[in-house]
């Protein structure tokens, strides 16, 4: 069983307009809602492919049963736990550009927090569990605690996550870690401009402790290195319609295809967060399927 952690989730309330005016009335063209949060998104995507999947994380309020029925509705498992805040609302503006405004989101208890560990700590070394996604306020230490646990239980985890939250996993060696560029330029504290330099800062990621790294890079695709491969991959041509969750769409496909090569999961990766960048919601199964062989893949 593949488990998805969020312990932020988030309604995702789009507002389409054709132009923003900072301080003044702004009415919209449509307006779309989806269930989110990081780990949702990888959740809904592994459904799609066909891997067993359970979200896990926290949920409040109104807002938190809205996700939990969209789950429901799309067959997707989920264990949450109820925080006593509303799970926040995430306005994510499309006029000619794309802009997000993420909410803090409620506050995670210590009770809550330890209701967390307890039901990771009936895990097997079978499954595997992705963090991903902010923390809000407070249990600053939440993904080193969680990988060292679940390091120490021989059960294998993976990372889509910014800044501390992902570098502290390494020394507990995540299967794999996905940063994007401006999130690996954060982690280094470097502007990496040419590909030899988003290459020499995801080695050092390697040597750090993480099995394998994929840099996710918008339109131009992304780059996997691990200790035998080094890849750039380039995604197929199509219209961008809406990027969010299309860095967790890459991690779904990769996870997705454990075990059947890397190859086939670096293909699953770009072709799902293309999918879904070509999409108003995220991908569904055949948008995936249709642009795997597209995906272009060349050792570097
Ligand atoms: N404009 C685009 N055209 C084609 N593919 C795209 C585009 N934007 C994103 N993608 C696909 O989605 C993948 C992930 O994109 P990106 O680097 O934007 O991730 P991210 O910043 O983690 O996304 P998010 O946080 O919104 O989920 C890319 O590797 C690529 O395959
Ligand atoms: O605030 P976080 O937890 O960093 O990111 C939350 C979020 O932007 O990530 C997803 C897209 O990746 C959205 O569904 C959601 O709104």
């Amino acid at each position: 069983m593949i488990y998805t952690v969020t312990f932020n989730p988030s309604v995702d309330y789009i507002m389409k307009l054709d132009d923003f005016k900072e301080g003044e009335l702004n009415r919209t063209s449509l307006t779309e809602k989806y269930p989110g949060g990081k780990g949702i998104n990888v959740s809904r995507i592994l459904k799609e492919i066909g891997a067993e999947t359970t979200a896990l994380g926290f949920t409040g309020g109104f807002t938190g049963d809205y996700i939990k029925s969209e789950l429901e509705q799309r067959n997707i498992i989920h264990d949450f736990i109820e925080v006593s805040g509303d799970t926040r609302i995430n306005v994510k503006l499309k006029t000619s550009q794309e802009s997000e405004i993420n909410a803090d989101g409620p506050r995670i208890s210590d009770d809550n927090f330890k209701a967390l560990e307890e039901k990771l700590s009936s895990l097997k070394p079978e499954d595997h569990v992705i963090f991903a996604g902010s923390v809000p306020g407070g249990h600053k230490d939440a993904y080193k605690r969680l990988a060292a646990k679940l390091y120490e239980n021989g059960i294998p985890f993976s990372i889509d996550s910014e800044e501390e939250k992902l570098t502290s996993t390494l020394p507990f060696n995540p299967y794999l870690v996905k940063p994007n560029l401006f999130e690996l330029e954060q982690i280094t504290g470097k502007s990496l401009k040419s590909s030899e330099d988003i290459r020499d800062a995801a080695d050092a990621l390697l040597e750090s402790g993480a099995q394998n790294v994929l840099i996710t890079l918008g339109g131009d695709g992304a780059m996997f290195v691990n200790a035998e491969y080094a890849l750039k991959l380039t995604p197929p041509d199509g219209e961008l319609v809406n990027s969010v969750g299309a860095g967790d769409s890459t991690v779904a496909g990769f996870i997705s295809q454990h075990g059947k090569g890397i190859t086939e999961q670096v293909k699953h990766a770009v072709a799902a967060g293309s999918a879904t960048a070509y999409n108003s919601d995220l991908a569904t199964s055949q948008d995936i399927i249709s642009l795997l062989d597209k995906v272009k893949i060349e050792k570097i």
